[in-house]
C-alpha cells in the first residue's frame, strides 16, 4: 500500500505542501520502519487553511440542513465502501490490529457522518409565545470556524467525531491530527470533498503542539475541540478562554471498574479485558483501576490469566492478531517506566510485564495484583496495557475509593444485583458509565468526562449544543412603550 500521502496538508479542497515546515517521520509501530515523511505547517499554511475555512463557511451555513446532510451521508457510504483500505492505512498509522481497525475506526467515523448527516435537516429553532401576542423565535446558528486537534489512538474516529457535527451545524473545520498518526485525516478530507463537500470546509494541517497552539489563539477561530491529555487540555482551554472561544475537551482518565463477587465471572473478565487491553491499552476511557471484591479475587485473577494466554500477539495485518504494538517508542518507554514503578512500590506482577524482543514497540499485556490506592500505577494515567487490580470489601468503601481521583471520564460496574448496579452508576463521578459492559461508544450516546477529564460531550444530540449557538429574536406585535 502507498502510505506516503500526496502532500502533508489538505487545504481548500486540495493537497498542499510546504517543505519549509519542520520535517517529521511517520513510523509503522509494528516494525519501526518509516512509512511516510511529512512537514509541519508553516505560518503560511496555517493562514491558508484558516482563510479557506473562513471564506467557505457562510455559504455552507446558508445551505439547507438537508443538503448538508446528504453530502455527509454520501461520505459515510464511501468510507464503508473503502473500509478495507482505510483500515489497512489506520493499522500502518497506529499499529492497531486490522481485526480492530476494520470494525472500530473508519466504520465509527462513517457512523458519525451518517448520524450527524441525518440530524442536519432537523436542526431548527423554536417559537416562544409571550404575552399580548408578542413572541420570540430562536435560530440555531453555526459557530463559524472550528479547530479540531486529535490524539494518536483513534485518528480516523477523532477526525470524524469532530468533523461530522461541526459540518452538520454549518461550520468549517481545520483539523490538526496528532503528529504521531497524521495519515488517515487526509483520507477523510479527500473523501468528504469527493462526496461533494465544497472546498475549504474540511482542511487538514499537520504539525506538533506549536501548530495546535497557533490555531487555538487565532482570532479567525470560534471553537476548539481537543482530544488529548489533561496537561495539554489545561493549556488549550486556557488559551481558548482568552479569546472567549467555545471548547470541547476530551481528555484522559484513570477510570474505575468495580467487580462485585456476585458478578458473572466470565463477563467480568471480558469487561476487564476490554477495559484494559483493546488497542493495546491506548484508550482514554479504559477502566485501569479494577476493584475486585475479595470473595472472587483469586478466581478472577486465575481466569484473567487463562484468557490473556489466548491473546494473539503478532503481525497486526493478520486478521487473527488480537493484540498489537504500542504506538511509539515514547509511549512504550512511558509504559515501561510505570511497570518498573509498580514493582518498586510493591505491587505483585500477576501477568506479563516484559517487552517483546523484536523490532517495533511491543510489550506484553500486563496485570498487577495487590495494588493499593496510593501507588503511581493506581493514580496516574499510563495509556498502555497495564491493569491494576485492587481488593475491596464493601460497596461504600469501594465507591469512596473509586471516586477519589482528579479524573472522571468513565466508570464501570459488574454485578447481578439490579438495584446495586444503578445505585453504583448514580454514585460514580464520571461522564460515561457502564453496567455489565465496558468501553462501548456508539454514536447515538453522549461521550465525555467530568472533573479533569473534560468539558462538553461528543456524539449524540448533545454534540449539537457544542457546535452551534442559539440566537433569540424578539418580535413585538403591539405598540412599543417607553418611560418618556
Ligand atoms: N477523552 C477522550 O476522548 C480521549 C482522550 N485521549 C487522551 O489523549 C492522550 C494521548 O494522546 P496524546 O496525543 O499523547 O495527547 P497530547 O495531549 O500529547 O496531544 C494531543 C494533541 O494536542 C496537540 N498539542 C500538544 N500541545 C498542544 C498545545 N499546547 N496547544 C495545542 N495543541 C497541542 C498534539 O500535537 C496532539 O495533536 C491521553 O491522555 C488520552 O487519555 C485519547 C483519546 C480519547
Amino acid at each position: 500500500m502507498q502510505t506516503q500521502p500526496a502532500a502533508s496538508h489538505f487545504i481548500n479542497g486540495q493537497y498542499v505542501e510546504d517543505t519549509g515546515g519542520e520535517a517529521f517521520d511517520v513510523i509503522y509501530p509494528a516494525t519501526g520502519e518509516v512509512i511516510a515523511k511529512m512537514h509541519s505547517a508553516t505560518p503560511d499554511i496555517i493562514n491558508q487553511a484558516l482563510d479557506a475555512a473562513r471564506a467557505a463557511q457562510p455559504a455552507w451555513a446558508a445551505m439547507s440542513g438537508t443538503e448538508r446532510g446528504r453530502i455527509l451521508r454520501r461520505a459515510a457510504d464511501m468510507i464503508r465502501e473503502r473500509n478495507h483500505d482505510l483500515s489497512i492505512l489506520e493499522t500502518y498509522d497506529t499499529g492497531k490490529p486490522y481485526q480492530e481497525t476494520s470494525v472500530a475506526d473508519a466504520t465509527s467515523g462513517a457512523d458519525a457522518l451518517e448520524y450527524f448527516g441525518g440530524l442536519a435537516a432537523s436542526l431548527t429553532g423554536e417559537h416562544i409565545a409571550l404575552g399580548d401576542g408578542n413572541w420570540v423565535y430562536t435560530i440555531r446558528e453555526a459557530l463559524g470556524v472550528c479547530v479540531g486537534i486529535g490524539a494518536w489512538n483513534y485518528p480516523t474516529q477523532i477526525a470524524c467525531w469532530k468533523g461530522a457535527p461541526a459540518l452538520a451545524c454549518g461550520n468549517a473545520m481545520v483539523f490538526k491530527p496528532s503528529e504521531t498518526t497524521p495519515l488517515s485525516a487526509l483520507k477523510m478530507a479527500e473523501i468528504l470533498h469527493e462526496a461533494g463537500l465544497p472546498a475549504g470546509l474540511y482542511n487538514v494541517v499537520q504539525g506538533l503542539g506549536d501548530v495546535g497552539a497557533a490555531l487555538v489563539v487565532d482570532p479567525r477561530v470560534n471553537k476548539v475541540s481537543l482530544t488529548g491529555s489533561v496537561p495539554t487540555g489545561r493549556k488549550v482551554y486556557a488559551a481558548a478562554a482568552a479569546g472567549m472561544k467555545h471548547v470541547t475537551m476530551e481528555l484522559g482518565g484513570k477510570s474505575p471498574l468495580v467487580i462485585f463477587d456476585d458478578a458473572n465471572l466470565e463477563n467480568a473478565v471480558s469487561g476487564a479485558i476490554m477495559a484494559n487491553f483493546y488497542s493495546t491499552g491506548q484508550v482514554c476511557s479504559n477502566g485501569t483501576r479494577v476493584f475486585v471484591q475479595k470473595g472472587i479475587k483469586d478466581a478472577f485473577l486465575k481466569r484473567l490469566s487463562e484468557r490473556l494466554d489466548n491473546a494473539v500477539i503478532g503481525d497486526p495485518m493478520d486478521p487473527d492478531t488480537s493484540f498489537g504494538p504500542m504506538v511509539s517508542q515514547r509511549q512504550i518507554d512511558i509504559v515501561d517506566s510505570y511497570i518498573a514503578k509498580g514493582k518498586a512500590e510493591g505491587a505483585r506482577l500477576a501477568y506479563g510485564g516484559n517487552r517483546i524482543d523484536q523490532p517495533g514497540f511491543w510489550i506484553q499485556p500486563t496485570v498487577f495484583a495487590d495494588v493499593t490506592d496510593d501507588m503511581a500505577i493506581a493514580r496516574e494515567e499510563i495509556f498502555g496495557p497495564v491493569m491494576a487490580v485492587l481488593d475491596f470489601e464493601d460497596e461504600a468503601e469501594v465507591m469512596a475509593r473509586a471516586n477519589d481521583t482528579e479524573f472522571g471520564l468513565a466508570a464501570g460496574v459488574f454485578t447481578n444485583d439490579l438495584t446495586r448496579a444503578h445505585r453504583v452508576a448514580a454514585g460514580f463521578e464520571a461522564g460515561t458509565c457502564y453496567i455489565n459492559t465496558y468501553n462501548d461508544a456508539p454514536v447515538e450516546a453522549p461521550f465525555g468526562g467530568v472533573k479533569a477529564s473534560g468539558v462538553g460531550r461528543e456524539n449524540s444530540k448533545a454534540a449539537i449544543e457544542h457546535y452551534s449557538q442559539v440566537k433569540s429574536v424578539f418580535v413585538r406585535m403591539d405598540d412599543m412603550e417607553a418611560p418618556f
